[in-house]
Parts: C-alpha cells; sequence; structure tokens
C-alpha cells in the first residue's frame, strides 16, 4: 500500500481525480485506487468558516457518500492557518434569518464530518482556533505541524463554545482537562496539545504531516470497514444524537446570544483588534 501511494503521490501513475465541486472554496482530489480523498479548505487568507464555505464542506460531504470514498484528509491550501474558526462576520450585525441559516449549515456539515463512516483525518497545516479546533476534533485523527495553536477559545472573545463543541472536546481530552481548557479559553501550541492528547501527533512540517496522514489512513484501509464504522458510529452516537435532537434549541441559544448587546460589542472590538494587527 505505502509503495503505490509513493508511486501516485510521484506521479509516476496518476489516477487523483478532481472533484468536481461548484466553488473553489474547497478542493477536493480523489485517489482513485485508493479512494482516498483529500479535502483542501480554500478560502484565504484563513479559511474563516462563513455560510458559503461550510455549504461547499457540506456539498462534498453529501457527494463522497455516493463516491467510493474510503477515507477523508482534511488540510488547507493556507500557508499559516488550518481555520481560523468560524466566521466573525457572520455573527457581527446580522439579520435574524442569515445567522440562523448559518447555524443550521454549521450543524449540518458538523453532523456530516462526525458521523462519517470512513476514517478521517484532520492533518493540521496551521493555526485552528475555536470552530477550526472543532473540524479538527470531528476527525478520527489529528496530526499537526509545529508552533500553532489550536484551541477552543471562545471564553476569551467573550462568546461561549456550544455544548456540542464542548463535548467534542471531552471525548477527545477527557472532562477535567477540557473543563479547565473551556473555561479559560486556553489555545494550546501544537507541542502543548500533543502532551494533553487533543492532537495525536506532531509533524516536523507539512510533507511530515502528509506523509503521516497517509500513512493512518493505510493502518485504516487495512481494517474491516463496516466493523470499524460500526465502533466509530457506537463511540459518536451520543454526541451526535445529543444535538440532533436539539438542533432547534441550540440554534436558539446561538441567536439568543449573539444578539445581546454586549456580545455584539465584544466582537467588534475583537474584530478591529484584528484588523490592526
Ligand atoms: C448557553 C449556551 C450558549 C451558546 C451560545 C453560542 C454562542 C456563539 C458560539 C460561537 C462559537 C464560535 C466559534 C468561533 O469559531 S469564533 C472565531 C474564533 N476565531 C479566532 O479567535 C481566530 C481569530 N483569528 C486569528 O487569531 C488569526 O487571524 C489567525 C491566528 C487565525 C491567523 O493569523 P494571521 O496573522 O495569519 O492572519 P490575520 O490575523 O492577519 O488575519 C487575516 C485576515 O483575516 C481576518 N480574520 C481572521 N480570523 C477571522 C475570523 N475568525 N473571522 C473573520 N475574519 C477573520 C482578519 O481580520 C484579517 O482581515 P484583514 O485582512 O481584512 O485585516
Amino acid at each position: 500500500m505505502f509503495v503505490l501511494r509513493q508511486c501516485l503521490t510521484l506521479g509516476t501513475k496518476s489516477s487523483v481525480r478532481n472533484f468536481a465541486a461548484a466553488t473553489n472554496l474547497v478542493n477536493v482530489k480523489i485517489n482513485e485506487d485508493t479512494g482516498v480523498v483529500i479535502m483542501e479548505l480554500n478560502k484565504p487568507p484563513v479559511n474563516s468558516l462563513n455560510y458559503e464555505l461550510l455549504e461547499a464542506m457540506h456539498r462534498t460531504l453529501v457527494k463522497l457518500e455516493n463516491e467510493r470514498c474510503s477515507g477523508m484528509i482534511l488540510t488547507s491550501s493556507s500557508p499559516n492557518t488550518f481555520s481560523a474558526g468560524l466566521d466573525l462576520l457572520e455573527m457581527y450585525k446580522p439579520t435574524v434569518d442569515k445567522a440562523r441559516k448559518f447555524w443550521g449549515m454549521l450543524q449540518n456539515t458538523w453532523i456530516k464530518l462526525y458521523s462519517a463512516p470512513y476514517p478521517t483525518v484532520a492533518a493540521i497545516n496551521g493555526h485552528s482556533p475555536a470552530g477550526g479546533c472543532l473540524l479538527a476534533m470531528s476527525c478520527e485523527y489529528r496530526i499537526m505541524v509545529p508552533k500553532k495553536k489550536i484551541g477552543l477559545n471562545e471564553t476569551q472573545l467573550g462568546i461561549v463554545a456550544p455544548q456540542w463543541f464542548q463535548d467534542c472536546m471531552k471525548n477527545i481530552i477527557g472532562s477535567r482537562q477540557a473543563e479547565k481548557a473551556l473555561i479559560a479559553g486556553t489555545l494550546f501550541s501544537s507541542e502543548e496539545a500533543a502532551k494533553i492528547g487533543l492532537i495525536d501527533e506532531l509533524a516536523t512540517d507539512k510533507e511530515d504531516l502528509m506523509k503521516k496522514a497517509h500513512d493512518f489512513m493505510d493502518e485504516q484501509l487495512g481494517l474491516p470497514p463496516l466493523a470499524r464504522s460500526t465502533v466509530k458510529i457506537g463511540f459518536r452516537k451520543d454526541t451526535l444524537n445529543r444535538l440532533i435532537n436539539s438542533r432547534e434549541v441550540d440554534t436558539k441559544y446561538f441567536i439568543d446570544f449573539i444578539f445581546q448587546p454586549k456580545v455584539q460589542e465584544s466582537l467588534e472590538m475583537y474584530l478591529q483588534a484584528l484588523k490592526k494587527k
């Protein structure tokens, strides 16, 4: 398998097909021999998750259900950032309809990614705060380049990581560590994240990152797929059902929360600080 993959990546046998996407917000390539898909987020400069990017991801995940997808590696085309998390402009002075549509698409995308039956790896090639961390945590395995930041930092911005974001973290690093990290809104360095198990492996550089992601994929492809996915979904179903059974309430929390004047003030100040950087 390793030799086959090397041949493919070195281009001696080109069986990698671009996956026709309706937008260029995600680049999707499928290796027709192995069925492994690379989904690269491509919304410069920092892959902030707005409605359009989430919709492109969601559409891809739906499409993959009908393709011979054996596994998916999620990464980013940005040189420095995996994803900057939710697009703050979606939460700053939106209309109720726009905010509702945005949140619904975030929920849709997360449900698809978290419940994907095939193996999923986050190849985290840059910073991954808040919603970026959620995407990474929704994959089964996380590998990260050195000296970047990852975590659910919402508290530091005066907002709150929703229950399902929190559940994902708890499932990975345990309740005590998650409680501390969520209350403080900690952004961990890649090295710290590896120590507490928020990421599974540290890569030395981007090349090593993709090699390690393919290595993990090769291991998983050696397992009986039905048994593999049944165990995966068994572990994830409580977290999934908690959101699926309360989507409307979760949306109402979001809307009520972001329309508070204090929250809008915090968002405005944070956006200004980011622009001034
Ligand atoms: C009872 C229960 C109640 C529940 C209620 C729920 C309430 C709401 C829940 C909301 C959950 C929120 C989740 C989120 O994901 S919020 C977003 C958090 N993200 C961040 O804090 C990251 C911010 N960005 C950065 O720190 C840096 O940009 C980064 C380290 C990622 C990259 O740094 P770099 O130096 O490379 O790039 P710049 O900072 O110069 O940024 C480039 C431009 O991009 C703009 N930018 C950055 N991040 C965002 C973003 N998240 N959204 C929109 N725009 C962003 C930045 O302003 C720069 O723009 P300009 O080029 O125009 O200056």
